[in-house]
């Protein structure tokens, strides 16, 4: 069964929150405001960047109405250095290239900006992949809401449908498309597991294939009800 496969990128394919923590530092060092954490930072990863900007300007004090221009230099400092400190997780290579021998068609919904997610891709050698690849701003809405992620999906041939993901957002995004989701456990969720919809769950990228087919299996069963 070749089924339509589509990825988050942030905390599920690539660990990216160092770079991402290192551009919201340097957009607070520009402000005169000491660095913080990576934990900090990664707590406030997975509404895109423009989000993300808001919980710093909270967390640390900062105007809200510096949001724009702030919002500009963390997302220019991103994407002058994206891909220094980024690194694809355990396992996720030889599952994609599985995954694609098998027939399958991959894409991409993310809420990280399209030219910063294609240039990650790019870099860490995943782009080749891919035949889709929606971000936060190519459409006026992103995800929770369910339009990028069928956007994708109607840039990929048709077929049974997955979304992998590792968020709270992810998941949210899946059940409002109406797809199975596959949690990724290490990546950036901050709520435990079962307080996360999904179809299934797995903590290392070399458990991908088996399990995809496991729940194209399962989804393909109309009782299954998912
Ligand atoms: O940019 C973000 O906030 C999150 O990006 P993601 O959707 O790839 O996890
Ligand atoms: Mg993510």
């Amino acid at each position: 069964m070749r089924a339509a496969i589509v990825f988050d990128l942030d905390g599920t394919l690539v660990d990216s929150a160092p770079d991402i923590a290192a551009a919201v530092n340097r957009m607070l060092d520009g402000e005169g405001r000491p660095a913080l954490p990576l934990a900090v930072v990664i707590g406030f990863i997975g509404n895109g960047i423009p989000k993300l900007v808001e919980r710093v300007i909270a967390h640390c004090g900062l105007e809200r109405d510096r949001h724009a221009d702030l919002t500009q230099a963390t997302l220019d400092h991103y994407s002058r250095a994206a891909s220094d400190r980024t690194v694809v997780y355990p396992g996720v290579v030889p599952a994609l290239e599985e995954l694609r021998s098998r027939g399958h068609a991959l894409g991409i919904c993310t809420n990280k900006p399209e030219a910063p997610a294609r240039h990650v891709l790019q870099a860490l050698g995943l782009a080749g992949f891919f035949d889709a690849v929606i971000g936060g701003d190519t459409l006026a809405t992103r995800k929770p809401h369910p339009d990028p992620l069928h956007a994708a999906y109607a840039a990929l041939p048709a077929g049974p449908r997955l979304y992998v993901g590792d968020s709270e957002v992810d998941a949210e995004t899946a059940r409002r498309a109406g797809v199975p989701f596959l949690l990724f456990t290490e990546g950036y969720r901050k709520s435990p597991v079962q307080d996360l919809h999904h179809a299934a769950s797995y903590g290392h990228g070399a458990a991908l294939p088996e399990l995809v087919d496991r729940v194209l299996a399962l989804a393909d069963r109309p009782a299954d009800g998912f």
